[in-house]
């Protein structure tokens, strides 16, 4: 398949990784990570604290016990760390896509709005799938154009087949996600058609989003295993997220659906991916059913990854994947980030406050383990 013409997303060039893969650059070592002490770990690039949103803002407990509960390491000292990690935060579609009682319009508004104050460069919003399948997206064009849309945070959405990106269109999108997987069965179940098939209605919305400028994300579901099939091979993988990339998608997110993967299926994976996308166009997406999320989040860094999904409170899972868990935890991934004084310009407790208005809102407890711990220390 001959490469198509890659349209980037605005923020493209402030948020790629400083040098992916290549560890930190002169001055980006030792003196970036230090001296924050705000609970955000929001410094500007080359030095000291920068006036990240809602510096000073953090709970009195979890500040003063930073230094012992997140002791910051270089970059260097950590291995081969990205400088700058871009979070996309697909909590209020992944996390809530699976919730069984509707969530209220403007709960899903309100969450938005809170989480585009944080500092978040990607929020996924919603999805323009078919109602029938997912009930609780079915209100995604009051979404879209309910939430207030701050400049430099992106809000794409999922469209499966042209149908769903026109009417994402419609309703003011300006970047959409297609989303395939590396299993047959899998496929099938999430989106009715075979991954050949897939592919057919992914061209067609290449199509479109290249004729109106809108860039495309592309999902590949199922990488580190499937809920139908089990064990999926690496180089299956590596093929259909070569195809997507090829097609134009300007970063392919790789998602281990059910949470199954580890850190040594993680690397065997990246590895075969690799070899077909370069990895400044890959990121994460790991749920974090087997307590794998971090781990594997932090194999992927080193392997020069510098684009990692998570969901506010560790919210949600997959309709078509019974029982696997949220997302990893947005406020752990921040944390652990902040601890290796790796920049991602999201404020934590910001963070943890759309968090606790999440959880409020759906009568549950958090999936942060950070948040539970600020809570009671
Ligand atoms: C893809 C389809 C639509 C095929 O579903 P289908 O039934 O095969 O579609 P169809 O083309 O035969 O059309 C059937 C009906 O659906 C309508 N339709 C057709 N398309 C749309 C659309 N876009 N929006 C609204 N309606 C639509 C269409 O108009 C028609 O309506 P009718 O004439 O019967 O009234 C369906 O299977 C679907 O919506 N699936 C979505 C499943 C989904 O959202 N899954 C969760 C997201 S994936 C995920 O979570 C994984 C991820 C991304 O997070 C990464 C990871 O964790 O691995």
């Amino acid at each position: 398949m001959a490469a198509a013409r890659r349209l980037l997303p605005r923020w493209a060039g402030a948020m790629r990784p400083v040098g992916a893969g290549a560890g930190p650059g002169p001055g980006q070592g030792l003196g970036r990570a230090q001296g924050n002490g705000t609970g955000t770990g929001d410094l500007e690039p080359g030095g000291g604290p920068g006036p990240g949103p809602g510096r000073g803002r953090a709970p009195a407990p979890l500040r003063s016990r930073r230094s012992r509960l997140c002791p910051q390491i270089s970059a260097a000292a950590a291995g081969a760390l990205p400088a700058r990690v871009k979070v996309v935060e697909v909590g209020p579609r992944d996390g809530l896509q699976n919730e069984q009682s509707i969530v209220p319009t403007a709960v899903k508004i309100g969450l938005i709005d809170m989480l585009s104050h944080t500092g978040l460069p990607v929020i996924e919003a919603t999805s323009f799938v078919s109602p029938r399948w997912v009930p609780q997206m079915a209100d995604h064009t009051e979404v879209m154009q309910g939430i207030n849309k701050l400049p430099g945070v992106s809000y794409p959405v999922l469209t499966p087949n042209l149908k769903g990106f026109q009417a994402a269109v419609a309703a003011g999108a300006k970047e959409v996600s297609i989303f395939g997987a590396a299993s047959e069965l899998f496929t099938k179940k999430n989106i009715n058609c075979s991954i050949e098939e897939s592919l057919e209605r992914f061209s067609e919305v290449m199509s479109a989003a290249r004729a109106a400028s809108i860039p495309v994300r592309g999902y590949v579901s199922c990488v580190l295993g499937c809920p139908y099939e089990g064990k999926i091979s690496a180089a299956k993988v590596a093929e259909v997220s070569k195809k997507m990339y090829s097609m134009g998608c300007y970063e392919i997110s790789l998602g281990d659906t059910i949470g199954i993967g580890t850190p040594g299926s993680m690397r065997e994976m990246l590895t075969a991916v690799m070899k077909e996308v370069p990895v400044g166009a890959l990121a994460v997406h790991c749920h974090d059913t087997y307590g794998q999320a971090l781990a594997n989040i932090l194999v992927a860094l080193q392997m020069g990854v510098s684009v990692v999904d998570a969901s506010v409170a560790g919210l949600g899972g997959c309709p078509y994947a019974k029982g696997a868990s949220g997302n990893v935890a947005t406020e752990d991934l921040v944390y652990m980030l902040n601890g290796l004084g790796i920049h991602t310009g999201v404020d934590l407790q910001k963070l943890m406050d759309a968090g606790t208005f999440i959880c409020n809102a759906l009568n549950r407890r958090t999936n942060s383990k950070v948040s539970q711990a600020s809570c009671r220390l």
